[in-house]
């Protein structure tokens, strides 16, 4: 990694009438970093990386990409820069390669044996004789990558990647970013889930409505982090609770549950939780539940960002 800005973004500023979408944000993107730009819903993200792309323009601020300006460079900016913002198009009733294989015509060639190499980068090569019409969504995503890869850019732009994929997608995604990051590629991702971009990026900015709600490493971020919760049943919830009053460090409030049914809701470090499930099982009290509500950061993004808990998934 060098200490060069891949993305310096200043104090940019976008409204659509009454809404000011981008509010007054800086970013800065050192090379060789995967960034995480995150945020619920109708944050920002996706209006960010508009304006990156030079879809759309700033009201006011600047957006500098490895030193090069929309006002001094034109779209000279994007050299080096590939990516896609909401999902990427292909025509369905062409194979993938076929896909690909125009997407090379269009840019004049590239050089021999890269399709194949990002193809198996993204793990499509068994599947690239097939129609994308038959692919799932994970699949066009990962053609997406490849498609953006045939560039060779030194930027990787990618607006929420996860979203709408199932878990194994999802985790297929998180490895290929990583393999791309590991190949010296900087990657600027959106999302808008805590737990797809913990493992990956080494900074974020968390956005909510428009302005910066925190911006740091994760590191930082799980020092900020509440303990962590779960939820418990027992064969005598209302004796847990008592013996709770021996545990301190351990809070346990009564929780209705909703779909879930009636039990109890503990927080707490996980040692310290630990212990208390020791006491209770010593109380001869059945154990029936014991499951993490949510991861700590989790917790913690919903805080800075203002958004309720029942949206989370
Ligand atoms: N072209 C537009 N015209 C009017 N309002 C817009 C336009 N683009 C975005 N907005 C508004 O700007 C705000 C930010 O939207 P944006 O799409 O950037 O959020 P986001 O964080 O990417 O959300 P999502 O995760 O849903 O894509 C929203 O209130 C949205 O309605």
């Amino acid at each position: 990694m060098t200490d060069a800005l891949a993305v310096d973004a200043v104090g940019v500023t976008k409204t659509f009438g009454s809404v000011r979408a981008v509010d007054d944000i800086s970013i800065r993107v050192k090379a060789g970093e995967v960034y995480g730009v995150l945020g619920p819903n109708g944050a920002g993200k996706t209006t960010f990386l508009r304006m990156l792309f030079g879809l759309i323009r700033p009201d006011s601020g600047t957006i500098e990409v490895f030193g090069r300006t929309w006002a001094g460079d034109g779209v000279g900016v994007l050299d080096g820069v590939a990516g896609f913002i909401e999902s990427p198009k292909f025509y369905p009733y062409l194979t993938g390669r076929q896909n690909l294989d125009g997407l090379v015509l269009l840019d004049g060639g590239v050089r021999p044996g890269l399709l194949e190499e990002v193809l198996e980068l993204v793990e499509m090569t068994d599947r690239a004789d097939q129609k994308v019409g038959g692919y799932s969504y994970g699949m066009r995503q990962r053609l997406g990558v490849a498609a953006s890869l045939l560039r060779e850019p030194r930027l990787l732009v990618l607006d929420e990647p996860a979203n709408g994929l199932d878990p194994g997608g999802i985790r297929d995604m998180r490895a290929l970013v990583k393999r791309l990051a590991a190949s010296g590629l900087t990657v600027l991702l959106s999302s808008h889930h805590m737990d797809e971009v913990e493992e990956i990026c080494d900074n974020v900015t968390i956005m909510r409505t428009g302005t910066v709600a925190f911006h740091g490493t994760i590191a930082e971020l799980r020092r900020m982090a509440p303990d962590p919760g779960y939820r418990l049943s027992t064969s005598h919830d209302e004796r847990a609770i008592a013996i709770a009053r021996r545990h301190p460090a351990v809070t346990v409030v009564a929780d209705s549950g909703g779909e879930a049914g009636p039990g109890l809701v503990v927080t707490g470090a996980q040692r310290q939780v630990s212990g208390y499930v020791a006491s209770i099982i010593q109380a001869d009290i059945e154990l029936l539940e014991l499951t993490p509500t949510q991861t700590p950061l989790e917790a913690l993004f919903f805080m800075l960002t203002d958004r309720p808990q029942e949206e989370s998934r």
